[in-house]
């Protein structure tokens, strides 16, 4: 077939395309006006979940399910938009891992607001500045970010969703030569998970490693001088227009950040596979065997532990301690709820949500 023909054809599916995007969108446009009317939230992970698990089952095409997943994620953010428009508050600065986590998850569409602390992104979703904020809580090399733990301790806001996500690092430049960089700018951090590719690729010594706040402010240095790179996340590269020269430059592909959606309600539809955090205050935490009983409790209801971090309390003049606990299972399912109501006075649950991982 010719490109002229085969262009008009795909013009004649793009017509399609559109008109059966507008139908959806009237649709959703009907679920809003529910919404609003029953106090329903806006954001439901556990149905857009259902919906990628159908279309994956379904799809015997081209597409992969990463594919699907990248075009019905932007398709549900363009709709939540449609329902009542998001705003995002966020860990910044612009081009972080953590941003480009919140855009994964919320698309294009929505309104972001990057913010300077983990603090301040949880004051602007608490005093209703923003719909909902994006946050890491652990990076499976790091460990956990204990400031996140001690602000769910300290707030009441909810968790709604998890975003799991590979970290990649990406080479970018306005250079043409490789052999003429001199200077690459990032974090240290970033040095240090890229040493490999930056060893292989100018040997020791070749090049001078140059450590910034930001990988965002690599990029905006490196922009101006054209004998330097920035290795930096891929959007804060896209966004300055910062062409990229390499992807994935990362040593290790196990890289992996968990980062939370944290909203000022709990979701309370199911899905099939559910997780839930609390947060414990145990009462005469000191007395021994305490914690053991407790976690007893669980053992018995056969809900599986999945992990469990103490920070201090920070009240009162002894060493007591919260626990944050993840488990497996929905609040609402009978045997997790028993035991949330046994303990009801040491507990607070944080949420119930969609298990990404
Ligand atoms: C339309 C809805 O609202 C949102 C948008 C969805 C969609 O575009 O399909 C799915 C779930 C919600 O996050 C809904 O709840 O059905």
């Amino acid at each position: 077939m010719e490109l002229k023909e085969l262009r008009t054809q795909i013009d004649q599916i793009d017509d399609r395309l559109l008109q059966l995007l507008n139908e959806r969108m009237s649709l959703v446009k009907e679920v809003g006006k529910f919404k609003t009317k029953n106090k329903v939230l806006v954001y439901q992970p556990d149905r857009e979940k259902a919906i990628l698990d159908r279309l994956g089952d379904l799809n015997d095409g081209l597409l992969n399910e990463q594919a699907i997943e990248a075009i019905f994620l932007e398709i549900f953010a363009v709709s939540r938009n449609i329902e009542l428009p998001e705003r995002i508050a966020y860990l910044g600065p612009e081009g972080s891992f953590t941003h480009q986590a919140a855009e994964n998850r919320f698309g294009s569409m929505s309104e972001y607001l990057p913010l300077g602390s983990i603090q301040a992104v949880f004051e602007t979703v608490d005093t209703h500045r923003a719909n909902y904020g994006v946050v890491p809580i652990e990076n499976n090399q790091q460990g956990v970010v204990n400031e996140t733990i001690d602000y769910l301790v300290g707030s009441d806001l909810k968790i709604v969703a998890e975003i799991p996500m590979s970290i990649h690092f990406s080479f970018a430049t306005k250079s043409e030569k490789l052999r003429d960089i001199t200077k690459i700018y990032s974090k240290d951090i970033a040095f240090r998970q890229c040493k490999k590719f930056i060893d292989d690729l100018y040997g020791k010594n070749q090049v001078e490693l140059i450590p910034v706040n930001s990988t965002s402010k690599a990029v905006e240095i490196a922009l101006q001088d054209s004998k330097s790179a920035a290795i930096c996340s891929h959007i804060a590269a896209r966004q300055y227009n910062l062409p990229i020269l390499f992807e994935n430059i990362e040593d290790s592909r196990d890289n992996q950040t968990r980062f939370l959606i944290l909203g000022r309600e709990i979701i309370k539809e199911k899905s099939k596979k559910d997780k839930s955090t609390i947060l414990v205050k145990l009462t005469n935490s000191n007395e021994p065997g305490k914690l053991a009983s407790f976690l007893q409790d669980f053992h018995q209801a056969n809900i599986n532990l999945t992990k469990i971090e103490s920070r201090p309390a920070k009240k009162g003049k002894n060493f007591n301690y919260v626990f944050f606990i993840d488990f497996d299972g929905h609040f609402l399912d009978e045997h997790v709820s028993e035991v949330l109501e046994k303990h009801k006075k040491e507990i607070t649950l944080l949420g119930s949500y969609i298990k990404l991982c």
